[in-house]
């Protein structure tokens, strides 16, 4: 058999009081969608190590502690890429929240988060991220507006 290419990528997301900090992503895959902060994580590095390099350089801040929340497959139609995202959420970071030539930042509250505005899947684990419960999703995606299939389930663990 095959083996299926797995692209491993990170996203972070930072909470302040009964805030989230998204980011609009001004170029590149997903542009114009809100977002946490990540990307691909480097040969020579951890995915947390990795984690944390992408939301200083996508919006100025130092983040520590990060905690692994999720990991979601995606896959899409006609692509044998899955993309294998890690979830991180933190309370704690230092700096300044600044613009990037990738994205453009901004505090929500946790309940004015804009989902129409966002990638289709989204609703559907950001309630378990924003409750810190760990889980495990995978989504079948035809195009990048259209979920064909998916599974989400809350998990005791996730693999570091
Ligand atoms: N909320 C959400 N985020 C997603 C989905 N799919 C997906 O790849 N992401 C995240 C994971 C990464 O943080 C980001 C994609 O990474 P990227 O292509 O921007 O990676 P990068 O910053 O290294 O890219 P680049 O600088 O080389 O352009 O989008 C999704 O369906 N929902």
């Amino acid at each position: 058999m095959a083996k299926i290419p797995k692209k491993v990528l990170t996203l972070a997301f930072i909470r302040r009081d009964d805030q989230i900090l998204l980011g609009r992503k001004k170029r590149g895959f997903g542009e114009g969608k809100w977002n946490g902060f990540g990307g691909k994580v480097d040969l020579d590095e951890t995915i947390s190590d990795a984690a944390v390099r992408e939301v200083r350089e996508e919006c100025g801040l130092l983040v520590t502690n990060l905690k692994k929340l999720g990991v979601i497959d995606f896959e899409f139609v006609g692509d044998p890429v899955i993309l294998n995202v890690h979830v991180f959420s933190t309370v704690d970071f230092t700096g300044n929240v600044t613009e990037s030539e990738e994205m453009s930042p901004q505090w929500y509250k946790v309940h004015e988060v804009p989902f129409e505005k966002m990638w289709k899947d989204d609703p559907h684990w950001f309630p378990y991220m924003l409750d810190n419960k760990k889980f495990n999703a995978y989504f079948l995606f035809e195009g990048h507006e259209k979920i064909i299939s998916h599974w989400i389930k809350e998990v005791e663990s996730l693999d570091e």
